[in-house]
Protein backbone atom coordinates (compact mmCIF):
# COMPACT_ATOMS: atom_id res chain seq x y z
CA UNK A 1 0.00 0.00 0.00
CA UNK A 2 1.03 3.21 -1.18
CA UNK A 3 0.99 6.71 0.90
CA UNK A 4 -2.19 7.63 -1.42
CA UNK A 5 -3.84 4.60 0.04
CA UNK A 6 -3.22 5.34 3.01
CA UNK A 7 -4.85 8.74 2.84
CA UNK A 8 -7.64 7.19 1.46
CA UNK A 9 -8.59 5.19 3.92
CA UNK A 10 -8.00 7.60 6.43
CA UNK A 11 -10.48 9.75 4.71
CA UNK A 12 -13.39 7.20 3.90
CA UNK A 13 -12.98 6.67 7.45
CA UNK A 14 -13.57 9.98 8.61
CA UNK A 15 -17.26 9.97 7.02
CA UNK A 16 -18.88 7.99 9.55
CA UNK A 17 -18.07 10.55 12.25
CA UNK A 18 -19.80 13.37 10.27
CA UNK A 19 -24.00 13.88 11.55
CA UNK A 20 -26.95 14.47 9.72
CA UNK A 21 -28.36 17.95 9.26
CA UNK A 22 -25.04 19.31 10.56
CA UNK A 23 -22.37 22.27 9.17
CA UNK A 24 -18.82 20.33 8.65
CA UNK A 25 -15.45 22.28 8.70
CA UNK A 26 -13.57 21.05 6.13
CA UNK A 27 -9.56 21.48 6.07
CA UNK A 28 -7.27 21.34 2.65
CA UNK A 29 -4.85 19.02 0.73
CA UNK A 30 -4.39 15.97 -0.52
CA UNK A 31 -5.99 13.80 1.57
CA UNK A 32 -9.05 16.26 2.58
CA UNK A 33 -9.75 16.10 -1.14
CA UNK A 34 -10.39 12.62 -1.01
CA UNK A 35 -12.58 13.21 2.32
CA UNK A 36 -14.49 15.83 0.23
CA UNK A 37 -14.78 13.40 -2.91
CA UNK A 38 -16.51 10.78 0.12
CA UNK A 39 -18.66 13.36 1.39
CA UNK A 40 -20.18 13.73 -1.71
CA UNK A 41 -22.60 11.03 -1.09
CA UNK A 42 -24.14 12.23 1.61
CA UNK A 43 -24.49 15.91 -0.12
CA UNK A 44 -28.27 15.94 0.49
CA UNK A 45 -28.26 15.10 4.39
CA UNK A 46 -25.53 17.89 4.79
CA UNK A 47 -26.82 21.61 5.97
CA UNK A 48 -23.15 22.55 4.57
CA UNK A 49 -19.65 23.00 5.12
CA UNK A 50 -17.42 25.87 6.17
CA UNK A 51 -14.42 25.67 3.84
CA UNK A 52 -10.85 26.44 5.10
CA UNK A 53 -9.31 27.62 1.15
CA UNK A 54 -10.28 28.44 -2.31
CA UNK A 55 -9.24 25.34 -3.45
CA UNK A 56 -11.26 22.93 -0.96
CA UNK A 57 -14.40 25.82 -1.57
CA UNK A 58 -13.92 24.80 -5.38
CA UNK A 59 -14.00 21.10 -4.28
CA UNK A 60 -16.89 20.94 -2.25
CA UNK A 61 -18.88 23.17 -4.80
CA UNK A 62 -17.72 20.76 -7.84
CA UNK A 63 -19.83 18.18 -5.74
CA UNK A 64 -22.45 20.27 -4.99
CA UNK A 65 -22.16 20.54 -1.60
CA UNK A 66 -23.25 24.23 -0.01
CA UNK A 67 -20.49 26.67 1.31
CA UNK A 68 -20.85 28.58 4.47
CA UNK A 69 -19.34 31.42 5.57
CA UNK A 70 -17.90 30.88 8.93
CA UNK A 71 -19.68 34.12 10.41
CA UNK A 72 -23.01 32.65 9.83
CA UNK A 73 -22.37 28.99 10.64
CA UNK A 74 -21.66 29.46 14.34
CA UNK A 75 -19.65 27.06 16.33
CA UNK A 76 -19.29 23.67 14.60
CA UNK A 77 -19.67 20.07 15.23
CA UNK A 78 -16.86 19.01 13.75
CA UNK A 79 -13.63 19.85 11.73
CA UNK A 80 -11.98 17.23 9.87
CA UNK A 81 -8.47 18.05 8.32
CA UNK A 82 -4.81 16.58 7.52
CA UNK A 83 -1.64 17.53 8.76
CA UNK A 84 1.98 17.28 7.97
CA UNK A 85 2.84 15.58 10.97
CA UNK A 86 1.75 14.25 14.13
CA UNK A 87 3.16 13.32 17.49
CA UNK A 88 1.40 10.87 19.67
CA UNK A 89 -0.08 14.23 21.90
CA UNK A 90 -1.97 14.65 18.62
CA UNK A 91 -0.07 18.20 18.63
CA UNK A 92 0.53 18.97 14.69
CA UNK A 93 2.48 20.59 11.72
CA UNK A 94 0.25 21.93 9.40
CA UNK A 95 0.36 24.48 6.39
CA UNK A 96 2.02 22.10 3.68
CA UNK A 97 -0.23 23.85 1.12
CA UNK A 98 -0.25 27.14 2.90
CA UNK A 99 -4.10 27.47 4.27
CA UNK A 100 -2.66 27.25 7.90
CA UNK A 101 -4.28 30.29 8.87
CA UNK A 102 -8.00 29.59 7.49
CA UNK A 103 -7.35 25.93 9.11
CA UNK A 104 -6.28 27.18 12.53
CA UNK A 105 -9.53 29.39 12.75
CA UNK A 106 -11.78 26.89 11.90
CA UNK A 107 -10.09 24.08 14.08
CA UNK A 108 -10.94 26.85 16.70
CA UNK A 109 -14.40 27.25 15.65
CA UNK A 110 -14.97 23.12 16.13
CA UNK A 111 -15.87 21.14 18.84
CA UNK A 112 -14.27 18.19 17.67
CA UNK A 113 -10.55 18.12 15.20
CA UNK A 114 -10.46 15.13 13.34
CA UNK A 115 -6.89 14.79 12.04
CA UNK A 116 -6.55 12.22 8.92
CA UNK A 117 -3.34 11.06 7.87
CA UNK A 118 -1.18 7.91 6.22
CA UNK A 119 0.60 6.17 8.84
CA UNK A 120 4.15 8.44 7.84
CA UNK A 121 2.87 11.75 9.46
CA UNK A 122 3.08 9.78 12.94
CA UNK A 123 6.50 11.07 14.42
CA UNK A 124 8.25 10.82 17.76
CA UNK A 125 9.00 15.15 17.41
CA UNK A 126 8.09 17.61 15.43
CA UNK A 127 9.99 20.12 13.20
CA UNK A 128 11.09 17.52 10.37
CA UNK A 129 9.12 19.05 8.42
CA UNK A 130 9.87 22.19 7.26
CA UNK A 131 6.93 24.72 9.99
CA UNK A 132 5.39 26.74 7.49
CA UNK A 133 4.46 30.34 8.55
CA UNK A 134 1.75 32.91 7.29
CA UNK A 135 4.04 36.44 7.20
CA UNK A 136 2.67 39.99 6.44
CA UNK A 137 4.89 40.72 3.23
CA UNK A 138 6.65 43.89 4.72
CA UNK A 139 7.84 42.38 7.79
CA UNK A 140 9.64 39.17 5.42
CA UNK A 141 12.90 40.17 7.07
CA UNK A 142 12.25 40.99 10.36
CA UNK A 143 10.42 37.96 10.82
CA UNK A 144 13.05 35.76 9.02
CA UNK A 145 16.04 37.36 11.36
CA UNK A 146 13.93 36.40 14.82
CA UNK A 147 13.60 32.90 13.45
CA UNK A 148 17.39 32.56 12.67
CA UNK A 149 17.35 33.85 16.68
CA UNK A 150 15.80 30.92 17.60
CA UNK A 151 17.63 28.62 15.98
CA UNK A 152 15.42 28.00 12.81
CA UNK A 153 16.44 28.44 8.64
CA UNK A 154 13.53 30.69 7.09
CA UNK A 155 13.01 29.81 3.33
CA UNK A 156 10.64 32.09 1.13
CA UNK A 157 8.10 29.68 0.03
CA UNK A 158 8.71 30.66 -4.20
CA UNK A 159 6.15 31.60 -6.41
CA UNK A 160 3.33 31.10 -3.59
CA UNK A 161 0.61 33.93 -2.30
CA UNK A 162 -1.54 32.58 0.41
CA UNK A 163 -5.17 32.82 0.12
CA UNK A 164 -5.00 36.03 2.47
CA UNK A 165 -2.88 38.14 0.05
CA UNK A 166 0.51 36.99 2.38
CA UNK A 167 3.87 34.66 2.10
CA UNK A 168 4.58 31.71 3.93
CA UNK A 169 8.06 31.36 5.34
CA UNK A 170 8.91 27.63 5.75
CA UNK A 171 11.45 27.18 8.60
CA UNK A 172 14.03 24.33 8.65
CA UNK A 173 15.95 22.86 11.36
CA UNK A 174 13.61 23.24 14.41
CA UNK A 175 13.66 20.36 16.88
CA UNK A 176 10.15 21.05 18.41
CA UNK A 177 10.33 19.79 21.92
CA UNK A 178 8.00 22.08 23.18
CA UNK A 179 4.92 22.51 21.03
CA UNK A 180 2.99 24.72 22.73
CA UNK A 181 5.34 27.35 23.89
CA UNK A 182 7.17 27.33 20.56
CA UNK A 183 3.73 27.87 18.84
CA UNK A 184 3.48 31.13 21.19
CA UNK A 185 6.54 32.55 20.87
CA UNK A 186 6.21 32.74 17.31
CA UNK A 187 2.76 34.42 16.88
CA UNK A 188 4.09 36.88 19.31
CA UNK A 189 6.64 38.44 16.40
CA UNK A 190 5.24 41.33 14.84
CA UNK A 191 4.21 40.30 11.08
CA UNK A 192 3.20 36.69 11.83
CA UNK A 193 -0.04 35.42 10.72
CA UNK A 194 0.27 32.76 12.27
CA UNK A 195 2.39 29.61 12.71
CA UNK A 196 1.88 25.95 11.28
CA UNK A 197 1.86 24.14 14.59
CA UNK A 198 -1.17 23.28 16.25
CA UNK A 199 -1.04 22.85 19.77
CA UNK A 200 -3.27 25.08 21.39
CA UNK A 201 -5.85 23.83 19.48
CA UNK A 202 -4.44 20.34 18.62
CA UNK A 203 -7.04 17.20 17.03
CA UNK A 204 -9.12 15.15 19.34
CA UNK A 205 -8.79 11.89 17.11
CA UNK A 206 -5.88 10.88 14.61
CA UNK A 207 -7.24 8.58 11.99
CA UNK A 208 -4.16 7.11 10.17
CA UNK A 209 -4.27 4.44 7.41
CA UNK A 210 -2.23 2.09 6.55
CA UNK A 211 -2.07 -1.12 4.59
CA UNK A 212 -3.05 -3.03 7.91
CA UNK A 213 -6.14 -0.74 8.33
CA UNK A 214 -7.13 2.46 9.96
CA UNK A 215 -5.96 3.29 13.69
CA UNK A 216 -7.33 5.15 15.70
CA UNK A 217 -4.92 7.78 18.12
CA UNK A 218 -6.34 9.67 20.99
CA UNK A 219 -5.39 12.23 23.02
CA UNK A 220 -3.69 10.75 25.61
O1 LIG B 1 -2.09 23.81 4.19
C1 LIG B 1 -2.33 22.61 4.07
C2 LIG B 1 -2.77 21.73 5.13
O2 LIG B 1 -2.31 22.07 6.41
C3 LIG B 1 -2.73 20.24 4.89
O3 LIG B 1 -3.64 19.69 5.78
C4 LIG B 1 -1.41 19.59 5.11
O4 LIG B 1 -0.42 20.23 4.34
C5 LIG B 1 -1.46 18.08 4.74
O5 LIG B 1 -1.66 17.95 3.39
P1 LIG B 1 -1.79 16.54 2.66
O6 LIG B 1 -3.08 15.95 3.08
O7 LIG B 1 -1.77 16.91 1.20
O8 LIG B 1 -0.62 15.71 3.06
Amino acid sequence: MNQTDGKRLAAEAALKYVEEDTIIGVGTGSTVDKFIDALAEMRMKLRGAVSSSEASTQRLRKHGIDVVDLNSAGRLDLYVDGADESNRFLQLIKGGGGALTREKIVASASERFICIADESKLVDVLGEFPLPIEVIPMARSTVARELVRIGGRPELRQNFTTDNGNIILDVHGLSITEPLKLEQEINNIPGVVTNGIFALRPADLLLLGSSSGVRKVETE
